[in-house]
């Protein structure tokens, strides 16, 4: 069923001054597990409609975006090659759920009236478009939110490096990763209550200490194309548009 699309719900953030964003293009990681919810598995409709409000609120101050999402919530290939199967062909099937999850996501924007565009790196004619670097900087310079799903396309990567990918080649401003922690610490604060939050913290820092939270492979990328990154916690309320409008939100990862 085709449905129109109009401009999206005005929110509070959209009495935001629009001259107010630091950040005229931004990719957003989201990662699979954070669809879940509280559930071990799949999709929580209200996690993905509570994320197309917060992403509504940046295009309502202008802010062009573009977001990976993991498939983490139902297929990693790592851990299905541990369970037996061929680590290609596990692969595939993750990259094929960030496709579903990227489906799910845009239903949820278009529920918002928030426009729109899913595009896939493997071919899936008749399902999502198939991506294309100057289409995609069309859609986001008209004001579409662009999903990017499939990863890179290829096994052995993760949805981290293809943000940081895509991020580079349609040359955002910063990429956002949001995440279950507030930001990199010296080690991991899940595991070790005593751990220390970084502010800022330079790529090399982040490579040589061999920090958990982003794999080495997207921060090599991002430190041969001098991207900033930052880290967040995606499920404090208005820490995306906070972070968006400049304020002091998780870790930032630059040259330091
Ligand atoms: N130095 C670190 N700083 C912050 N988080 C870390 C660090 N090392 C490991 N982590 C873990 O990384 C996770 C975030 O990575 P993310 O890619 O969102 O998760 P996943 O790999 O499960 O999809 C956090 O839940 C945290 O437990
Ligand atoms: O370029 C890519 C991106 C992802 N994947 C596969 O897709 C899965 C889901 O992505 P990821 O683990 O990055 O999701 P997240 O942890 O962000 O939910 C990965 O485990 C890989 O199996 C891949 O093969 N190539």
């Amino acid at each position: 069923m085709s449905r129109e699309i109009q401009e999206p719900t005005p929110t509070a953030a959209t009495k935001i001054d629009k001259s107010k964003s630091k950040y005229k293009r931004i990719l957003l990681k989201l990662s699979g597990e954070a669809l879940m919810g509280e559930h071990d598995f799949g999709i929580d409709p209200k996690v993905l409609d509570r994320m197309a409000l917060e992403i509504g609120q940046l295009v309502g101050i202008g802010v062009q975006v573009g977001i990976v999402i993991g498939g983490g919530n139902l297929f990693r290939g790592a851990a299905l090659n541990e369970a037996g199967m061929d680590r290609v062909t596990g692969d595939h099937m993750g990259m094929l759920a960030t496709v579903m999850n990227a489906l799910a996501m845009r239903d949820a924007l278009e529920r918002s009236n928030i426009r729109s565009r899913v595009m896939s790196a493997i071919p899936m004619s008749g399902v999502v478009e198939h991506y294309d670097r100057r289409t995609a900087i069309r859609y986001l310079t008209s004001g579409d939110v662009v999903l990017f799903s499939a990863g890179t396309g290829n096994p052995f990567f993760t949805t981290d490096s293809a943000a940081c990918l895509r991020g580079i080649e349609v040359d955002v401003d910063v990429v956002i990763k949001a995440t279950k922690v507030d930001g990199v610490y010296n080690k991991d604060p899940v595991k070790y209550p005593d751990a220390v939050k970084y502010d800022q913290l330079s790529y090399d820092d982040a490579l040589e200490q061999k920090l958990g939270v982003m794999d080495l492979t997207a921060i090599c990328l991002v430190r041969d194309h001098n991207m900033p990154v930052r880290v967040f916690d995606m499920n404090k309320p208005g820490a995306l548009l906070n972070l968006v409008v400049g304020g002091k939100e998780g870790t930032l990862i630059d040259r330091g």
